[in-house]
């Protein structure tokens, strides 16, 4: 396995400052304190593990090749050495020593990121400054939020979460809005309360307001019970509005009245009821375009629009796709009871990718690599009877093909078609399944559509 170099590399726009840097915070006897999820990615441990651990105990497991901590634990002085660990990572660290007034060590902060170290003059200082910024920033432990534009939101999440202020959270498709809702509802004051999500999207319209506002009893027909509706269910909690662009206009109407009088009234109610509940709302749409458009009520997006959250798409958080595949790759070997260890150069292969504002893929691309690492028997079978399917498609098919390329476009189209199927229909898994960009398989199916046309 050849060396991978990570020697303060940019990755992405918004990352052109940050780029993935290992960190050891120990005490003057090697434990180790802090540290991050790049060097559990580099060393291939588990973070807990590595907190749970002594410089020495890792070197001497073969984890990487020396202490830089430990040596300048010795010395009492600043050590910079390259670090060769044992997933092919080869990392230009540097070990600071923290003193006490009496010289004795405090702490050893040992970090990748060079730049961090280069123009101090006065270390002792600047390494206090850098753990205590490290304390602030730690992740919350269910995401991860390791770009400084994550961090950022976190950041803001924690003001503003106390308040009952109305939150719009935009962002591309499964760059993690509802989880940072979540969030925002776990650090409030009413996380004792519900925290109830209204999907937009998933609510057919002729239902819309039974879901909301509920209905009282023989709404349908003299025996039909009642049911409360989803704003009220949130009472003294969270409602989330997900993908709020897709709420009809009547709907708005209705919603905007509620989020003004704190009142709603049931289908077939006459009377008003009393609902406390905030308001965080969450769209992957240009809201402000559908208002000029006319197709979203503009009072409405002012009445949410009060804090605005953008997260940006995991493309431009390069060092969160590093935390996310620390985490990924620990949840998933401990579902598969694998130990999948990820090497150098698969990780810059994952970095290198084009990932769209999509966790959700990145998760499904971490869990297929562990599935696939070792390929079980049972998949290869899968993979056979696919290519059986295949193959009676071919013997069974009328059409009469005119030349190579159409034949290959139309097979190709339809065991797509088929894996489509097997996804129920979801692009993005069927894209991963057949390791293919989603753009692919629209371009192919579209080719085999104009095919089939033609000889119609
Ligand atoms: N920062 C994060 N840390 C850990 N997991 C994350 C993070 N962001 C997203 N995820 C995971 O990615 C997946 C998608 O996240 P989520 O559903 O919050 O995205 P979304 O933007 O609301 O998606 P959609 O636009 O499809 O509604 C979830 O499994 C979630 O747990």
């Amino acid at each position: 396995m050849t060396n991978t170099e990570f020697l303060g590399k940019s990755h992405g726009q918004n990352d052109q400052n940050e780029s993935p840097s290992t960190l050891f915070v120990t005490d003057r006897y090697g434990n180790i304190l802090i540290s991050n999820e790049f060097t559990a990615i580099t060393l291939g441990i588990p973070l807990e593990e590595i907190l749970r651990s002594n410089v020495m105990d890792l070197v001497s497991a073969g984890y990487y090749d020396y202490s830089i901590t430990m040596e300048a634990i010795k010395t009492k002085k600043r050590v910079t050495k390259k670090i060769n660990t044992n997933r092919g990572f080869s990392i230009l660290s540097t070990s600071i020593p923290i003193l006490e007034p009496d010289g004795e060590i405090q702490l050893v902060v040992t970090t990748s990121n060079k730049s961090s170290f280069e123009e101090s003059k006065r270390e002792t200082q600047e390494s206090e400054v850098l753990i205590k910024e490290f304390d602030k920033t730690v992740s919350p432990p269910d995401i991860v939020a390791e770009s400084i534009a994550m961090k950022q939101i976190i950041k803001v999440c924690d003001q503003i979460a106390p308040f009952d202020s109305k939150i719009l959270i935009t962002g591309e498709s499964g760059t993690g809005k509802e989880v940072i809702a979540n969030y925002i509802y776990q650090k409030s004051n009413r996380s004792n309360g519900p925290f109830v999500t209204l999907n937009c999207a998933a609510i057919p319209n002729s239902l819309f307001e039974y879901e909301m506002f509920g209905y009282e009893d023989g709404v349908y027909d003299r025996n039909s019970k009642g049911k409360i509706g989803l704003i009220e269910t949130a009472h003294q909690g969270i409602l989330f509005l997900d993908e709020l662009s897709e709420m009809p206009l009547d709907m708005q109407t209705k919603l905007l009245r509620v989020i003004e009088t704190n009142e709603l009234r049931r289908v077939g109610g006459i009377e008003n009821i009393k609902v406390d509940c905030r308001f965080i709302a969450a769209t992957n749409c240009d809201l402000w375009k559908l208002v000029k458009q006319g197709k979203f009520r503009q009072d409405l997006f002012y009445r949410i629009n009060v804090i605005p959250i953008h997260i940006p798409p995991l493309r431009d958080r390069k060092l969160d796709i590093v935390g996310l595949v620390s985490r990924f790759i620990d949840e998933f070997n401990q579902k598969y009871n694998k130990q999948f260890l990820l090497s150098a150069e698969e990780f810059q292969h994952i970095l290198s990718l084009s990932w769209p504002g999509n966790v959700r893929e990145l998760r499904n691309y971490v869990e297929r690599l562990i599935v696939i690492n070792n390929l079980p028997i049972k998949n290869m079978n899968e993979i056979v009877s696919d290519w059986f399917a295949l193959d009676h498609f071919i013997n069974n098919n009328q059409t009469q093909f005119h030349s190579l390329k159409d034949f290959t476009t139309i097979t190709e189209g339809r065991y797509i078609e088929k894996v489509l199927d097997s996804c129920q229909g979801n692009i993005s898994e069927a894209a991963q399944k057949l390791d293919i960009h989603r753009s692919v398989i629209y371009r192919k199916l579209k080719k085999m559509e104009e095919i089939l046309k033609d000889e119609h």
